[in-house]
C-alpha cells in the first residue's frame, strides 16, 4: 500500500482514522466490516470465518470481537499478521494453491460461514494493472469462497468500479441468492471501492470453472444491465444473464465504450445542470480510463460541439496554446471565470452558466463562424436556457409561495401573541374602580354574555339579580318576592336615575357577584379542605383585632367579633358558609348575637335587633341558593345564557371564558382560580397554603393542624367542625347592620367557660403561634397593656364603611388588609426551640425498644444478684475466691466481659523473622508485618467512621 499525504485526500487522517485508533484497531479498515456487520448481521451466528488478505488484522479483530466466543477464525495475507488471540492466521498468496492447501489444513473439515475479502494489490503500478489484479484477487476470492464456504453462507468482498464491476456482479449473482453492493461509511468517497455482500451460498455441485475464470468473465459485457449496483440481483435473471456474455462474447469493447461515454454524457449533462445533486448510479471507469482527474483544453472547449458535456466530465480546463492565453485577457475573462475553470467540480448551476455565457462572448470575439456560432448558441439556448429558467421560475415562484405562507403565518402568530399581551394588560390593569370602563371597552355584553331579555328588562327598571331571575324561573312562592322586593325596589330607584351605561356597570357588578357566589359556594360544596383552610385563613386574619365592623359586607361581618384576651379569640361560627352566601353584602354579624345564638340567647339579641324577621328569611335564602344548583330555572325571554348556564354550573365554568379571564386577575390570587373548579384542587390549596406560610410563621400545618394552629382557631376549628356537621344551623343567625351603639354588648362574648378551656389549651400545649408568644412577651414584660392592645384591635379596621362594595372586593381585602401583629426574634426562637425539643423526642419505636433493653438488664442484673447470694452461700470456697466470683458474675450481667484482644507485633527489629513468642508479649498475640497493622489501623478507622454516620 502506497503512502498518502496525511493531511488531503485518501491519506487524511479522518474520525475513523482516530476512532480505531482510539478502540484499539489495527486499521481503520476494521469500522468497513464493523458497517457491514451492522447492516448485514454478518459475524453473529458465524462459527467459522475466513479473512483471505487480512492484514494487519483490522477485520481479523472485528471478526473476533462480534463472532460467537470459541469461532475458528482464519486469516491469511501476503503480510505477516501479528498474532491475536483466537484467531490463527499464516502468510500466503491467495492466488496460489498452496493457500487453498493452508486453508484445508487450518479448518480441518469444517465449512466456512463467512469468507470476507478485502484484498487490495499493492499500489503504484498503472491503474489498469491495479484494476485487472484487483478483478483478479476477487476472483479469486470467490473460488476459495466456493470452495469453503458452507451451504447458506457469506461472501464478502471489496470491487473496485469498473467496466468489469457488473461482470463480477453477474457471477456473484449465480452462486448466491442475495447480492447487494454497498459502500459503508467508513469507506472514503474519493475511493472507488464498493463492498459487494453475498448471501445465501447456493453450493452447486458443479461449478463450471468459467465461472471464475477471469479470462471468461472479464469479457465485455455491454449488453449487461448497467445498473446492478445497489440492488439484490434477482435469481430469476440468472439464466438470461448466463447467456449475457456468451451472447456479448463476441462484441467489441469499443461499444462498450461508446455506450459508457454515452452514459457518461449523459451524467455530464446532469452534472453541470444540477451540479449539487448526487448521482447515484455511477457507471464505473471508462475502460482504459481509471483516473479521477481530468483536464481539457480551453479550445475544446470554446470550439467543441458538446460544450456541456465537457464541463460536466472534466475537473479543469486549461489555458495552454498562445490563442487560449489571449482569451485570458479577454475583459469577459474575469477572475471568477478563471477560477471557475480551475475547478469544474465545485462549480454550482450559476457557475457553469457564467462559463456558458463565456464561451459565447469569446466565440463572437474571436470571429469564429458566426453563422454557425449563432446556430449553435440558439441550439444551446434552446437546449440549456429555457432549462434553467422554468426550473428558475418554479423554484422563483415555489420560494415566493413559502414565503408568503410563512409571513400569513407569523401574522397570524404576532396577531394572537398580540391578543394575549392586550389581554394580560387588561387583566393587569383591570381594577374594581376602572371595571366600568374596561367592561365598556371589552363589550360588557361580551364579558358578561347578558342575554337581551335580560338587557330590556333591566332598561325597564326591572333589574333582577341573578338569583332573582333564578326565583322567578323556580317560581319562588309570595313570601319570598316579598322579601326581595325591598331590594329590587332600592334598585329601581338607583336605575332611574343612572345613564344606561350605568344600568349596564350595575348589571355586570351585579352578574360579577353572583358569579363569584357560585364560585365560592361550588369551591366550598367541592373541597372541604377549602373550607378549613379559609377558616384558618380568617383566623390568621387575626379577626380578633378587627373588633366590630358597622354595616360590613365582607365575610369577617359575619364573623363573631368582639372582646378579646389577646391571644384567644372568641369563637365564631358560620365562617365557611358566610364566606358564600350573599347575606354578607347584607350586614355584618355581631359577635354578641353570634355568641348568644350559640348560647342559646337569640331572643335577647333579637330584642335589640328592628328585623326581627331575618331568621325567618335566612332560610328562604339557603333554598333559593339550592335550587340555583339543583334546580333547572325556565328559560327568560330573549334567551339569557346567563340563565341557561345556571343549568349547568360545571359547564358553565368551563365556557364562560370571559368569567374565567375575570377570575384570573390578580385580586382573585389569593382566592384561587377557576381552574380549581375543573379539580384542580390541589394546586389551589397550594396557593393558599402558600399565602399563609406569608401571613405566618407556621410550618407543617397539614402535617397536624390541631398543633400547628393558632390557639384561636383550634377553638375556631372544633366550631367548624360542628358547622360542618351540619350547616343548617347557620341559617339560625341572621346577618343585621351593627350600629354604633351595638359596640357594648360585643363585649359579652366574655364566657366563662370559653376561658377556661382556652386557659386548658394554653396550659397543655402553651402559646402555638409566633404572633401570641410574641403578644404574650410585650404583655408580661409590661411593654404594652391588655387594654392597648385591645384598643389597637379595635380600632384600627373598625371605621370604615363598606356598603355596596362587591363581595369579591371586601373578600379580597379582608384578606390582604389586616392589623400588622409584630412578631419578636425572641418569639420566633422560642417557638423553634420548642418545636426543636418536641423533634428531639425520641419515637415511640425507640422509646419502647430502650425500656425493653432496659428491663431486661435489670432482669439479668436481678439474676446474677441471686447467684452471688449463692456463691456467698457456698461453704466449700473463702473469701478470695467467693468474691472472684461474685465479681464475675456480676460483671457478666453488667456486660463487662470484655473479649481478650490479641496483641499485634509488629515484625521488625529484634522480632524481624523470629519464630514463637516474642520477647515480653504475653497473652494471645499476632505478628504481622508493618504494612498488615497500618492496614488493620486503617479498617478500624473506617469502621468507626462508619458507626459515626
Ligand atoms: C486493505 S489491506 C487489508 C486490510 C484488512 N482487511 C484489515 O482490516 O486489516 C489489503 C491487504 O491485501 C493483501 N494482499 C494483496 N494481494 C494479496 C494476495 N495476492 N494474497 C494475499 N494478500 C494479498 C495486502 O498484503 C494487504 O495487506
Amino acid at each position: 500500500m502506497g503512502k498518502h499525504d496525511k493531511k488531503t485526500g485518501k491519506g487524511r487522517l479522518d474520525k475513523f482514522y482516530k476512532l480505531a485508533k482510539e478502540q484499539g484497531y489495527r486499521a481503520r479498515s476494521a469500522f468497513k466490516l464493523i458497517h457491514l456487520n451492522r447492516k448485514y448481521d454478518l459475524l453473529s451466528k458465524a462459527r467459522c470465518a475466513i479473512d483471505l488478505c487480512a492484514a494487519p488484522g483490522g477485520w481479523l479483530q472485528v471478526a473476533e470481537k462480534y463472532m460467537p466466543k470459541g469461532s475458528l477464525i482464519v486469516g491469511v495475507d501476503l503480510n505477516a499478521i501479528k498474532p491475536l488471540p483466537h484467531v490463527t492466521t499464516f502468510v500466503s498468496d491467495i492466488t496460489t494453491p498452496q493457500c487453498r492447501q493452508l486453508l484445508r489444513t487450518h479448518l480441518h473439515d469444517w465449512k466456512a460461514d463467512l469468507v470476507m475479502h478485502d484484498g487490495a494489490p499493492n499500489v503504484g503500478s498503472a491503474w489498469v494493472q491495479d484494476a485487472f489484479t484487483q478483478n483478479e484477487l476477487v476472483l479469486q476470492s470467490l473460488k476459495l469462497a466456493t470452495e469453503f464456504l458452507v451451504k447458506g453462507g457469506s461472501f464478502v468482498t471489496k470491487v473496485f468500479r469498473s467496466q468489469d464491476y457488473n461482470s463480477l456482479l453477474w457471477v456473484f449473482g449465480q452462486l448466491f441468492r442475495q447480492v447487494e453492493a454497498t459502500k459503508p461509511p467508513s469507506s472514503r468517497n474519493v475511493s472507488a471501492e464498493i463492498f459487494v455482500v453475498c448471501r445465501d451460498f447456493i453450493a452447486p455441485k458443479h461449478i463450471d470453472p468459467k465461472f471464475l475464470d477471469p479470462k471468461h468473465v472479464f469479457k465485455d459485457l455491454g449488453s449487461l444491465p448497467t445498473s446492478i449496483t445497489a440492488a439484490p440481483v434477482d435469481p430469476s435473471s440468472s439464466a438470461q444473464g448466463a447467456a449475457a456474455p456468451a451472447a456479448t462474447q463476441g462484441s467489441t469493447s469499443a461499444a462498450a465504450n461508446a455506450a459508457a461515454k454515452i452514459a457518461g454524457s449523459n451524467h455530464a449533462h446532469a452534472n453541470v445542470f444540477m451540479p449539487e445533486k448526487k448521482r447515484r448510479h455511477r457507471e464505473g471507469y471508462a475502460e482504459g480510463d481509471y483516473t479521477l482527474f481530468h483536464a481539457a483544453s480551453a479550445e475544446d472547449f470554446v470550439k467543441g460541439t458538446d460544450p456541456v458535456s465537457l464541463l460536466g466530465m472534466m475537473n479543469k480546463i486549461e489555458f495552454v496554446s498562445d490563442e487560449e492565453k489571449s482569451w485570458l485577457k479577454s475583459r469577459h475573462t474575469t477572475p471568477d471565470v478563471v477560477a471557475n475553470f480551475a475547478d469544474l467540480k465545485v462549480l454550482g448551476k450559476g457557475d457553469f452558466k457564467l462559463l456558458m455565457k463565456w464561451r459565447l462572448a469569446i466565440r463572437l470575439e474571436s470571429g469564429l463562424d458566426v453563422k454557425a456560432d449563432q446556430h449553435q448558441d440558439v441550439t444551446e439556448e434552446v437546449t440549456v436556457e429555457p432549462m434553467d429558467e422554468e426550473e428558475q421560475i418554479s423554484e422563483e415562484l415555489k420560494r415566493l409561495s413559502e414565503a408568503k405562507h410563512a409571513k400569513q403565518r407569523q401574522d397570524r402568530k404576532r396577531a394572537n401573541e398580540k391578543k394575549a399581551r392586550d389581554l394580560l394588560k387588561l387583566q393587569l390593569n383591570m381594577t374594581a374602580p376602572d371595571l366600568e370602563t374596561e367592561d365598556l371597552a371589552l363589550g360588557g355584553e361580551e364579558v358578561f354574555d347578558l342575554g337581551e331579555g335580560e338587557r330590556e328588562a333591566k332598561r325597564q327598571g326591572k333589574s333582577r339579580s341573578l338569583g332573582d331571575l333564578v326565583e322567578d324561573a323556580d317560581g319562588m312562592d309570595a313570601d319570598s318576592e316579598e322579601a326581595e322586593s325591598d331590594v329590587a325596589d332600592d334598585d329601581d330607584e338607583v336605575f332611574d336615575s343612572e345613564e344606561e351605561r350605568e344600568l349596564k356597570l350595575g348589571a355586570l357588578e351585579g352578574e360579577l357577584d353572583d358569579l363569584y357566589g357560585q364560585y365560592k359556594d361550588r369551591m366550598s360544596e367541592r373541597d372541604a379542605k377549602w373550607k378549613v383552610k379559609q377558616a384558618r385563613n380568617k383566623d390568621k386574619n387575626f379577626d380578633a383585632w378587627h373588633g366590630i365592623r358597622e354595616g360590613s359586607d365582607s365575610e369577617n361581618d359575619g364573623v363573631a367579633k368582639g372582646y378579646r384576651d389577646g391571644m384567644v379569640r372568641a369563637p365564631r361560627r358560620g365562617d365557611a358558609d358566610e364566606d358564600d352566601g350573599e347575606e354578607s353584602e347584607e350586614g355584618g354579624w355581631d359577635v354578641t348575637a353570634a355568641v348568644k345564638a350559640k348560647l342559646g340567647e337569640e331572643a335577647d339579641s333579637s330584642d335589640d335587633d328592628d328585623q326581627v324577621d331575618a331568621p325567618a328569611e335566612k332560610p328562604k335564602k339557603k333554598t333559593v341558593k339550592f335550587e340555583r344548583s339543583t334546580v333547572a330555572p325556565k328559560p327568560v325571554a330573549g334567551g339569557s345564557r346567563l340563565v341557561t348556564s345556571l343549568q349547568e354550573p360545571e359547564q358553565r365554568a368551563q365556557m364562560s371564558r370571559q368569567a374565567q379571564v375575570w377570575f384570573d386577575q390578580s385580586v382573585f390570587k389569593g382566592v384561587g382560580d377557576l381552574a380549581a373548579l375543573d379539580g384542580d384542587d390541589e394546586e389551589d390549596d397550594d396557593e393558599m397554603e402558600a399565602d399563609e406560610d406569608d401571613e405566618s410563621l407556621e410550618e407543617d400545618e397539614d402535617v397536624d393542624m390541631e398543633e400547628a394552629s393558632t390557639l384561636s382557631s383550634t377553638l375556631e376549628d372544633e366550631e367548624l367542625a360542628e358547622e360542618n356537621e351540619g350547616d343548617e344551623d347557620d341559617d339560625e343567625f341572621e346577618i343585621v347592620p351593627q350600629d354604633a351603639e351595638d359596640d357594648g354588648p360585643a363585649w359579652d362574648v366574655d364566657d366563662e367557660d370559653q376561658d377556661e378551656v382556652k386557659k386548658k389549651i394554653i396550659q397543655d400545649k402553651g402559646l402555638l403561634t409566633a404572633e401570641a408568644v410574641s403578644l404574650a412577651t410585650r404583655l408580661v414584660n409590661r411593654q404594652i397593656t391588655a387594654s392597648q392592645l385591645v384598643d389597637d384591635g379595635f380600632n384600627r379596621l373598625s371605621a370604615y364603611h363598606k356598603d355596596g362594595l362587591p363581595s369579591w372586593f371586601a373578600d379580597d381585602e379582608s384578606k390582604h388588609y389586616k392589623p400588622n401583629i409584630p412578631i419578636t426574634k425572641e418569639a420566633v426562637d422560642a417557638l423553634r426551640e420548642k418545636q426543636r425539643a418536641l423533634d428531639a423526642r425520641p419515637i415511640k419505636k425507640i422509646a419502647e425498644a430502650k425500656a425493653r433493653k432496659k428491663m431486661k438488664a435489670v432482669a439479668k442484673l436481678e439474676k446474677a444478684k441471686k447467684r452471688a447470694d449463692g456463691v456467698m452461700e457456698a461453704e466449700d470456697l473463702n473469701m478470695a475466691e467467693k468474691a472472684r466470683q461474685v465479681g464475675k458474675v456480676m460483671g457478666r450481667a453488667k456486660g463487662n466481659t470484655k473479649l481478650k484482644e490479641k496483641k499485634v507485633v509488629v515484625a521488625k527489629g529484634t522480632n524481624k523473622g523470629i519464630k514463637g513468642r516474642p520477647k515480653g508479649v504475653k497473652g494471645k498475640y499476632k505478628i504481622v508485618d508493618a504494612r498488615m497493622r497500618k492496614e488493620v489501623r486503617a479498617l478500624k478507622r473506617i469502621k468507626k467512621a462508619n458507626k459515626k454516620r
